[in-house]
């Protein structure tokens, strides 16, 4: 089996184990679009899995957690203790517990059950980056279960080094770290952000919200009373701008702003309501404070709205699949409080969560993997996709982290 996608980064080759083969010229089918032209690759051979690797962020289940999976999900990024602080009092709040897992233990057997629904025998290996379970042990079942070709599929929809080349990183590691590297090979799907199955949850939150908004308040101005607040994960600006593609010359914000907006675009246009009021905000940020991150803040911009005339506000977690702990308290806590004390009317609409159209979209997104489904024919709601089944290389680098290897990327 070859390491091709690895990369040799730094004189730190590590294990082989994954779609190696399929950067051979020729295995990368062209077809008539301009990204086949440019080299943008999707695997457009039939492949057969033996098992689907469910990625999650992971999350503490108890008091005794929180402080030991903060530091995971700190470590090496100097973010300071009072921020690690502030953290651990959301998560004290509800009792130590993120919700995150138990949504991704509900995704699982969605999945599954979507899965044998569609004929498809694919059996589930769920594992996290930050908590149990974790990576190496979802692996390692794999192994012990005789499986060796896997297909892992992130809980996450965009680009960016924390939404996607983060885990791909730890695919690499986790074949590392476990010795598995000659006994599995992993590939991974690609980002879904502009999938219908992804988009349509939001299409019907935003939907029912403006519904909510008009029933609150009887002949509400849709163009000039109401705005529409997609909100996303902060991440520094460095990380932004990396994010994507180098070649596709993204600019400013990267692929990361670029994907959102697209998708927010698509959203208001679906629902005819290109004239009512929106804006791409950004919320949870960390990091020292003299690092930029992607701003506005959503409450900063909910602070700004009722001197512009605004009544209400839809709050649209567009950045995330479940109502976790970044929806939970940043959203529905500290949000719902700003929105209060300016007095604006509030709604939070919903995440895809285990949406019937989320779930079969994901095990669509699985089956042209399976197929070999061309690029030029899988389903994308914006012009930025269909996204990449193998990633360019420098694709969502970590400018402050430097390069690791990844897996399903090109070498670098
Ligand atoms: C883009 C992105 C997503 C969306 C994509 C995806 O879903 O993957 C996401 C999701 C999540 N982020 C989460 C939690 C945390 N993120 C942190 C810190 C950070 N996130 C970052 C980015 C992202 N994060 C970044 C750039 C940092 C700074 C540290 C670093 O440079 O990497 C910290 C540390 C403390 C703090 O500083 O807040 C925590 C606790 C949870 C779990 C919630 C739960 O437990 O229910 C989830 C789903
Ligand atoms: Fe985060």
């Amino acid at each position: 089996m070859a390491a091709a996608n690895l990369g040799a980064g730094g004189g730190s080759h590590k294990a082989p184990g994954a779609t190696g083969e399929f950067f051979a010229p020729g295995s990368l089918v062209a077809s008539a679009t301009p990204e086949a032209q440019c080299g943008l690759p999707w695997i457009e051979t039939p492949t057969s899995y033996d098992g689907i690797l469910l990625l999650g962020f992971g999350g503490p289940e108890g008091q005794d957690d929180v402080i030991p999976f903060l530091r995971n999900v700190t470590r090496g990024r100097g973010i300071p203790d009072e921020r690690l602080e502030e953290v651990a009092h959301h998560y004290r709040h509800f009792d130590g517990i993120s919700p995150i897992n138990e949504h991704n233990r509900e995704l699982k057997t969605a999945l599954a059950a979507e899965l044998t629904a569609r004929g498809l025998d694919l059996p589930l290996f769920w594992g996290n980056r930050n908590w149990a379970p974790y990576v190496n042990e979802a692996m390692t079942e794999a192994a012990n279960a005789g499986k060796h070709r896997l297909l892992a599929l992130a809980t996450s929809a965009y680009s960016s080094f924390s939404s996607c080349r983060q885990y791909r990183e730890d695919l690499a590691d986790g074949l590392e770290d476990t010795g598995l590297g000659q006994t599995l090979q992993i590939d991974k799907v690609r980002q879904f952000f502009d999938h219908p199955g992804f988009v349509a949850p939001f299409v019907e939150g935003v939907r029912d919200g403006l519904a909510s908004v008009e029933a609150k308040f009887p002949g509400i101005n849709l163009e000039t009373e109401v705005e529409v607040l997609f909100s996303t994960h902060s991440i520094p600006n460095s990380d932004a701008d990396r994010s994507g593609p180098p070649e596709r010359g993204f600019g400013a914000g990267g692929a990361y702003v670029a994907q959102h907006r697209a998708v927010a675009e698509v959203i208001m246009g679906k629902l005819g309501r290109t004239t009512t009021p929106w804006q791409l905000v950004f919320q949870s940020r960390s990091g020292p404070p003299q690092v930029p991150w992607l701003e506005p803040d959503v409450n900063d911009a909910i602070r700004l709205l009722p001197a512009t005339g605004r009544k209400a506000v839809l709050i649209v977690p567009l950045g995330f699949v479940s109502d976790h702990m970044e929806v939970m308290w940043d959203l529905d806590t500290e949000a719902m409080e700003t929105s209060a004390e300016v007095g604006i009317f509030a709604v939070r609409t919903p995440t895809p969560g285990i949406h019937p159209a989320y779930v079969s979209g994901l095990v669509d997104l699985i089956l042209e993997r399976v197929t070999g489904l061309p690029g030029a024919n899988r389903p994308h709601e914006t012009t930025l996709g269909p996204w990449y089944d193998v990633c360019r290389t420098g694709c969502c680098e970590n400018a402050r982290l430097g390069f690791k290897p990844a897996l399903s990327g090109l070498k670098p």
